[in-house]
């Protein structure tokens, strides 16, 4: 179904968003029973760029839409405070504001911001007053192998220094041993910690082996009270990818059907391209519905898809692509 820019690519500001979901008891039977028709979900997966349903003179106001809904990151370990406040100045005001208003839109933000413990403080600052939310990765990002003590206080502190949204890594070694019980109580655990603050559940998923894993993961996160489940951390060999989202989608809509309870998705690691994130709104769009295409419900992860929207929308306004882009949205 096509939908004009004003149904529903609209921006609407971030907001700090309460946990949500409240979690359910680990259901071993439903965990034990997922199947995964591998052939059917790549097939599908295939497609779905070919068939995305974002009518080319609605694609800026698409793009508009996909700002905000990123999480702007910095994950690299020479990050400095003021990498994180050019980060968060451009968290504010990610397109000029010349391009912005040829566009008829006014203050627009990303999502969030999205960086290590360390420069949390830095952001808070830096975000003052704007309600962009500071989305911290915790538990010993990105392997998750650290004591799990350590793992448990690390959210603590950083929420305590002000993050309004924690990104935990889950152990991979309990899905490929099928220790569902372990994934849950971690899970639980981390919940737990974050207080108030939103959990996102990071399930590395090209490190879980079979779009099966990646599936009972999912609900097992899900059942233990994660707000968002989230593909990568972006370290991987492999991130997000399309078989992977389809797999994560249709958990959220199970869960969402047997429980009543909404949970974010939040696709990261290798996405860069304009193109790319229409794809993924397309496939939200199709397979959870419009409410999942607001910042309370979907992120993207991303530390430079920015910029090439950003090059696409000063195409689309000047007609001219800035220098070295050469990605044309099909
Ligand atoms: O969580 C976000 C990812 O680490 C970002 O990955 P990226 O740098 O490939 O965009």
């Amino acid at each position: 179904m096509q939908t004009t820019i004003q149904q529903d690519a609209t921006h609407q500001l971030p907001q700090a968003v309460e946990p949500r979901n409240p979690g359910m008891e680990l259901d071993l039977d439903w965990v034990q029973a997922v199947q995964a028709n591998t052939s059917a979900i790549e097939r599908r997966a295939k497609t779905l760029p070919g068939r995305r349903s974002v009518k080319k003179e609605h694609q800026a106001a698409w793009l508009l839409k996909a700002i905000s809904l990123i999480d702007l990151t910095t994950l690299s370990g020479d990050d400095t405070e003021g990498r994180v406040k050019r980060l968060c100045a451009k968290a504010k005001q990610p397109v000029r504001e010349e391009l912005l208003e040829t566009l008829g839109m006014s203050g627009l933000t990303t999502g969030a911001i999205c960086v290590y413990h360390d420069m949390i403080e830095t952001a808070v600052t830096a975000l003052d007053g704007t309600g962009i939310p500071v989305a911290a990765v915790s538990t010993g990002f990105p392997a998750g192998l650290s004591p799990f003590h350590l793992r448990v206080e690390e959210i603590r502190q950083s929420v305590a220094a002000g993050a309004a949204e924690i990104d935990i890594v889950i152990t991979r070694r309990h899905v490929l041993q099928g220790n569902w019980q372990a994934l849950y109580d971690e899970m639980k655990a981390f919940r737990e910690a974050c207080g108030d603050a939103h959990v996102k559940a990071i399930l590395a998923t090209g490190e879980l082996g079979t779009l099966r894993n990646v599936y009972k993961a999912s609900l097992v996160c899900m059942m233990a009270g994660a707000d968002f489940i989230k593909t990568s951390t972006g370290k991987e060999s492999v991130n997000a990818t399309l078989p992977v989202s389809l797999v994560m989608i249709r958990a959220i809509r199970d869960y969402y059907d047997r429980t009543g309870y909404r949970v974010g998705y939040k696709p990261a690691g290798g996405i860069s391209k304009a193109k790319d994130a229409l794809v993924y709104l397309s496939l939200i769009k199709d397979e959870l519905g419009d409410r999942w295409l607001q910042p309370d419900l979907f992120r993207f992860g991303a530390s430079s898809l920015l910029g090439d929207i950003e090059r696409q929308l000063e195409h689309r306004v000047t007609g001219k692509y800035s220098a070295g882009h050469r990605h044309a949205i099909g």
